[in-house]
């Protein structure tokens, strides 16, 4: 969204049982991915499904700034890729908004052409770091400048030949193993990354579909090294994006909570590496069917009824953190409406996303009566099955730091409570989910704008 747009509050009010059935828009991450390696490959890629929220959409700026051609006629996107090694100087900044996604890719991807590229984002971007891209991209031979930090706007200027690097990651990052590879694929030889906790892996199973050379071992630990061979042929492919989990998980917990629900969830995205926050619920004692489990570009696709669900507190191992790691905050009140305590372990990461989740949500559910304790990487969540005591008199208003998931989270929460929780700005729901109001109130949530 543009940088100096007001706020725009939202008030969401106890609801009756939700019922219906909503598609999910596209996968985020995968849409970013398309529009990146469509816009990378030589010819043309077609993608449906794509998610056109506006950290996509910025995606899809900075590859026309970079030399591919993007269309959409219908409700297909066409692309039309520089070929690999083909990306051109962009002439402006590459401005990401909002999203992490976005611009850490896309450092790696021209990380290491030999030409200036220059990174902006929104005030929530400009907080977070960047060193975690920019450390192996150093080793790579690019060099960077930076006016404060590790922190945008940042430019970089790749060497004339690139090193291929062996990295481990050290982090749990899908963001930091993705740009290494990106910029390996513009490096001679071969790139390593070790992995040694895995994290989504959308960047390695769509680059193998667009025909790199990409090999992935798994030793007995459950280390995994992924070898990319640079430099090799990219080809336009044809990319039917499935249904973002992450965007799934508001009406998901919608309907868990609000008595009387009964909803249908259709065309999302199974794959393992994103679906810690299904089974985590379903410890809890959520009923969750899957229905027409199907393959859909690749993927594990299925549709989820949901019934409302009496829920019992769990302890959510750190190792589950990954697969579920944006989904912790509405996690955090699906625990609030549970019998006993939730306990979330693992969550450093949670720190560094587009605001401090982990304080965010504490802070949040406090405002609104909650009992909840914040550990350094870790949350503790009092559960009160009935929603009562919830909110003070008039209900409690609570700060999103500029992100849409602790905007949609709290949302979900005042559909349920005794009473009305108000976001104080709902303007970055539009980042991933810009059609939520539209779904939320059609299943027949009170949400008003
Ligand atoms: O690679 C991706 O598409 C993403 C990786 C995750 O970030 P990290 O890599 O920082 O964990 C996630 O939080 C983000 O929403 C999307
Ligand atoms: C962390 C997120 O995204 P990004 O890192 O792309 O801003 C998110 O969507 O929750």
């Amino acid at each position: 969204m543009p940088h100096d747009t007001l706020p725009q509050p939202a008030v969401a009010r106890r609801s009756a049982g939700l019922s219906g059935t909503i598609r999910i828009p596209g996968d985020k991450s995968i849409s970013h991915r398309s529009l990146m390696f469509g816009g990378l490959a030589a010819g043309e890629t077609r993608i449906t499904g794509l998610l056109e929220g506006e950290d996509v959409l910025n995606t899809g700026k900075a590859m026309q700034a970079l030399g591919a051609t993007i269309r959409k006629i219908d409700d297909e996107w066409i692309v039309r890729g520089t070929g690999n090694g083909g990306l051109l100087a962009p002439e402006t900044p590459l401005d990401f908004g909002n999203a992490g996604t976005g611009c850490r890719l896309t450092m790696g991807l021209v990380g290491s052409y030999d030409f200036k590229t220059t990174f902006v984002g929104d005030a929530s971007l400009s907080k977070r770091p960047m060193g975690r891209i920019l450390d192996p991209l150093r080793r790579m031979g690019t060099q960077v400048s930076a006016a404060t930090g590790d922190r945008l706007p940042v430019s970089l200027h790749g060497p004339g030949v690139a090193s291929p690097l062996t990295y481990r990651v050290p982090m749990a990052s899908a963001q930091v193993k993705s740009a290494v590879l990106l910029a390996g694929l513009n490096a001679p030889g071969m790139t390593t990354v070790i992995e040694p906790v895995m994290t989504r892996d959308h960047t390695e199973k769509m680059l193998a579909g667009f025909g790199a050379a990409l090999s992935v071992e798994i030793d007995a630990a459950g280390v995994r090294t992924i070898r990319l061979e640079g430099q090799g042929k990219l080809t336009g492919q044809t990319i039917d994006v499935p249904g973002d989990p992450s965007s799934a998980a508001f009406p998901l917990v919608a309907a868990l909570i609000v008595p009387g629900s009964d909803i249908t969830i259709r065309n999302v995205l199974m794959n393992p590496t994103r679906t810690g926050l299904i089974l985590t619920l379903q410890e809890m004692g959520a009923d969750i069917e899957m229905l027409d489990r199907r393959m859909t570009g690749g993927e594990d696709v299925a549709d989820l009824r949901v019934r409302s669900s009496a829920l019992k507190g769990v302890t959510v191992p750190a190792e589950r953190a990954p697969s579920m790691i944006d989904e912790y905050p509405v996690l955090a009140v699906a625990a609030t409406f549970a019998e006993g305590t939730t306990i979330m372990q693992g969550l450093d990461e949670l720190r560094v996303k587009e605001s401090d989740r982990l304080s965010a949500v504490a802070e949040g559910l406090k405002l609104n009566g909650v009992d909840c304790i914040e550990g350094i990487d870790m949350l503790t969540v009092q559960g009160r099955p009935d929603g009562k005591g919830l909110g003070n008199a008039g209900g409690a208003k609570v700060s999103t730091h500029l992100d849409h998931r602790i905007a949609m989270s709290f949302l979900v929460m005042g559909l349920a409570s005794e009473h009305p929780v108000t976001i104080d700005d709902s303007a970055m729901i539009a980042t991933s989910f810009p059609d939520f109001f539209a779904m939320i109130t059609r299943l027949g949530a009170t949400i008003e704008t």
